[in-house]
């Protein structure tokens, strides 16, 4: 049984290189109010996320949607333990994958060979498998005599390819997913997502950050409503959905 499970979490972000003017200005805007703040340090910080409680559990396929600057990122990051939470608590029950960031967790200075082999060490897959699982990414990347270049060397595009390959390359029971789908070029698109869709039917639990409401519906039955950090409605995808428009619509 896989789940997830969030309890009273706070994400704060300090704000280390912004000039004492612009900080000042930020602290006494009036909009401020919530997502600024003065932490015990005197620092100025944003609050990424503010009392979030969600429970996950098997089954559930959750679109995330928000305006920019929502939360949505911070909240992927956190579920996939790349963030922790400044306050409160995270629970996760099962192997989580992580499709946030696309290139995020490459080193420059190694091959795409060398960087395939690390991620799979990461993943925890036992030394005897790595060659065949690693000859099979390198596959999937078609990206030929490049793989032994070091990656600093690539193209985005490139990058894209590798990141993808390899993190999608273990099979999670958490997915937790923001907007890939854009990544590469149709050749590499079509098969991203072909292997992305089998991910998805097969992982317990999914999330997915998307602003594509054809894309949320394709995959996710409920929806999660983030606005200024915070959760503003959790349930079926249409009613949230619907939510969501109002309030884009009230605020335009
Ligand atoms: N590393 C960081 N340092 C400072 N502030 C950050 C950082 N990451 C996120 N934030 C802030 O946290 C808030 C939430 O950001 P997040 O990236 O989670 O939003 P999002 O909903 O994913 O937005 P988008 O749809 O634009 O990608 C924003 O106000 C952002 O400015």
């Amino acid at each position: 049984m896989a789940s997830v499970v969030l309890e009273n979490v706070y994400v704060d972000f300090p704000l280390l290189q912004q000039d004492q003017r612009s900080l000042k200005r930020l602290l006494s805007a009036p909009r401020a109010t919530s997502r600024f703040k003065m932490d015990d340090s005197s620092r100025v910080i944003v609050r990424g996320l503010r009392e979030v409680n969600l429970s996950l559990q098997d089954g559930d396929r959750v679109g995330v949607i928000g305006l920019n600057g929502a939360g949505k990122s911070t909240l992927l990051r956190v579920m996939a333990g790349i963030y922790p939470p400044t306050t409160g608590s995270v629970a996760i029950k099962g192997k989580v994958g992580a499709l946030l960031t696309v290139g995020l967790g490459l080193r420059d200075d190694v091959s795409g060979f060398k960087n395939i082999e690390f991620c799979l060490m990461l993943f925890g897959i036992p030394p005897e498998e790595i060659p065949e699982r690693r000859a099979e990414i390198v596959d999937f990347t078609n990206l030929g005599d490049f793989i032994h270049l070091h990656v600093g060397a690539y193209s985005a595009g490139m990058r894209t390819r590798l990141a993808f390959a390899i993190a999608t390359s273990i099979d999670p029971e958490i997915l937790v997913l923001d907007e890939v789908f854009g990544a590469g070029d149709s050749t590499f698109l079509k098969k991203a997502q072909e292997r992305m869709h089998d991910l998805i039917h097969k992982a317990r639990i999914f999330v997915f950050a998307s602003h594509a409401p054809g894309l949320l519906e394709q995959f996710c039955d409920k929806a999660l409503f983030l606005d200024g950090g915070a959760i503003q409605a959790f349930g079926p995808l249409g009613e949230v959905m619907e939510l969501y428009e109002q309030t884009v619509a009230a605020r335009s």
